[in-house]
C-alpha cells in the first residue's frame, strides 16, 4: 500500500526535526519544507533564515528525507506584517504570531503542502488535537511550559483537518533527549525566542525602520509631566523598563498603564499593585472557535490574555453584534488591547477573540487586586 505522506515544516529547530523523526518512525512518506517568511538580517548582519535552513538540510540529510524551501515573503508581508504595524499604529500592542499560524502556516503553507500531494501536514507545535466523534479539538501540549495553543487560537476545525501535531504528547526535555539519542546537529540549539521576525534584535531599533518616532509626553494620572517617550508604539500596558523617569516619585517602579493616542501622552502609575493597572473585563472582537460555533451565547470558561499568563476564571458573553465581552472573576493585571483573550474548557483550547477595550478596575475597588 502506498505510504501517507506528510509535509513537516521545519524551522532548522530541535522541534520540528524531532516531530519528522517521529512520523518516519510511524512509517509515513515525510517530506520536510522550510518556509521564508521574513529578510530577516540581524545585528550582527547575518542572515539567520540561510543558518536555519542549513540546519534542515543537515537534519533531513541525517534522516534521510527530501527537504525543499519555500518563500512566503510576500504572504507574510502583505498578511501579517501590515497588519502588525497598523495596530501599532492604533496604539495596540499586536500579536502577530497568532496570525501567522492562521495566514502562514496553517494557510499558504498547506496549499503549498497539498500541491506537494501530501496527505498531511505537520509542525512541531506543542499542543494535541483530538479527533473523536467526527469532531476536531485542540488541545493544550503534554508539557505545562511549553503549551503553543495560545497561538493556535484563531484557527478553526478546517485549518487542524489535516494537520497533526507528532511531539504534543512530550515534554521538551524528552524532546530534546531524542535529539540528542540522534545526534541531531541542532539537538542543543537554543530555542527561538520573541516576535519572529524581530527575533533577539532590540524591539525599538527595529520598528524605527518601519514606523516614524513621535516623541511625546510621560504624564502620572495627576498630569505631571514625568518625562519624554520616544513613540507610543514602543510600549505596552504593564511595562516598566526603558521608562527613564525611575527617580521620580516616591521611588517605587512606574509602570505603563494607558496610552492617550490623541495627544500622544504615555500615562504611567507607581507601584506593581496600581489599580490602574487591573481591569475588571474586556470587550473583543474578531471571535474564532475551533468549532466554529460563534453563536451568541453566555459561558463560564478560563482564559488567558497574553502567553505565559495562568488561566483566569471568566464568563464569556458573545453578543449579537459578533463582539464577546468577558467578565473576569477577579481583577487581572495588564491586559492590553490587541492582545488575544483565549478560552480553554480544562485542557481543550476553545478559541479566542482579540481584545479591543479594557474595562478598568474603579479605584474604589484597589484592595481586592492586592
Ligand atoms: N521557517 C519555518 N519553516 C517551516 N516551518 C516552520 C518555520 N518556523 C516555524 N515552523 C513550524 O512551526 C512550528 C512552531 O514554530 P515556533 O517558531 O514556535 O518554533 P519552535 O517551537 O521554536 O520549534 P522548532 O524547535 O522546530 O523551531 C515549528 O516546530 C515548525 O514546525
Amino acid at each position: 500500500m502506498k505510504k501517507k505522506r506528510v509535509v513537516v515544516g521545519m524551522s532548522g529547530g530541535v522541534d520540528s526535526s524531532v516531530a519528522a523523526y517521529l512520523l518516519k518512525q510511524e512509517g509515513y512518506d515525510v517530506i520536510g519544507v522550510f518556509m521564508k517568511n521574513w529578510d530577516d538580517t540581524n545585528d550582527d548582519g547575518v542572515c539567520t533564515a540561510t543558518e536555519d535552513y542549513e540546519d534542515v538540510k543537515r537534519v533531513a540529510n541525517q534522516l534521510g528525507i527530501p527537504y525543499y524551501s519555500v518563500n512566503f515573503e510576500k504572504e507574510y508581508w502583505d498578511r501579517v506584517f501590515t497588519y502588525f504595524i497598523d495596530e501599532l499604529k492604533r496604539g495596540r500592542t499586536p500579536n502577530p504570531d497568532v496570525l501567522c499560524n492562521t495566514e502562514i502556516k496553517f494557510k499558504a503553507f498547506v496549499d503549498y503542502a497539498l500541491s506537494l500531494d501530501a496527505d498531511y501536514i505537520a509542525t512541531g507545535h506543542y499542543a494535541r488535537i483530538n479527533r473523536e466523534n467526527g469532531q476536531i479539538a485542540l488541545l493544550r501540549g503534554k508539557d505545562p511550559n511549553k503549551d503553543q495553543t495560545y497561538f493556535l487560537s484563531q484557527l478553526t476545525a478546517e485549518h487542524l483537518s489535516k494537520v497533526l501535531f507528532p511531539i504534543g504528547e512530550l515534554t521538551k526535555d524528552e524532546v530534546r533527549k531524542i535529539a540528542q539519542e540522534l545526534n541531531l546537529v541542532n539537538a542543543n540549539k537554543k530555542d527561538s525566542t520573541g516576535i519572529c521576525f524581530i527575533g533577539e534584535r532590540n524591539f525599538k531599533n527595529f520598528l524605527k525602520n518601519y514606523l516614524p518616532a513621535q516623541p511625546g509626553e510621560i504624564r502620572s494620572l495627576d498630569g505631571e509631566v514625568l518625562g519624554t517617550h520616544d513613540g507610543l508604539m514602543y510600549y505596552t500596558i504593564g511595562q516598566r523598563k526603558g521608562l527613564g523617569i525611575g527617580g521620580k516619585g516616591t521611588g517605587e517602579p512606574w509602570y505603563v498603564v494607558d496610552k492617550d493616542l490623541e495627544n500622544n501622552v504615555l500615562l504611567v502609575a507607581q507601584g506593581k499593585n496600581h489599580p490602574a493597572l487591573f481591569s475588571t473585563g474586556l470587550i473583543a472582537s474578531n471571535i474564532s472557535f475551533i468549532n466554529g460555533d460563534v453563536r451568541p451565547r453566555t459561558f463560564a470558561c478560563t482564559a488567558k490574555f497574553r502567553y505565559r499568563q495562568e488561566d483566569q476564571k471568566v464568563t464569556v458573553h458573545i453578543r449579537p453584534n459578533g463582539t464577546a465581552f468577558v467578565e473576569f472573576e477577579k481583577p487581572v493585571k495588564a491586559v492590553t488591547p490587541g492582545q488575544v483573550a483565549v478560552f480553554y474548557d480544562n485542557d481543550v483550547c476553545l478559541g479566542s477573540a482579540i481584545i479591543d477595550e479594557v474595562i478598568k478596575m474603579d479605584a474604589s475597588t484597589a484592595t481586592a487586586a492586592s
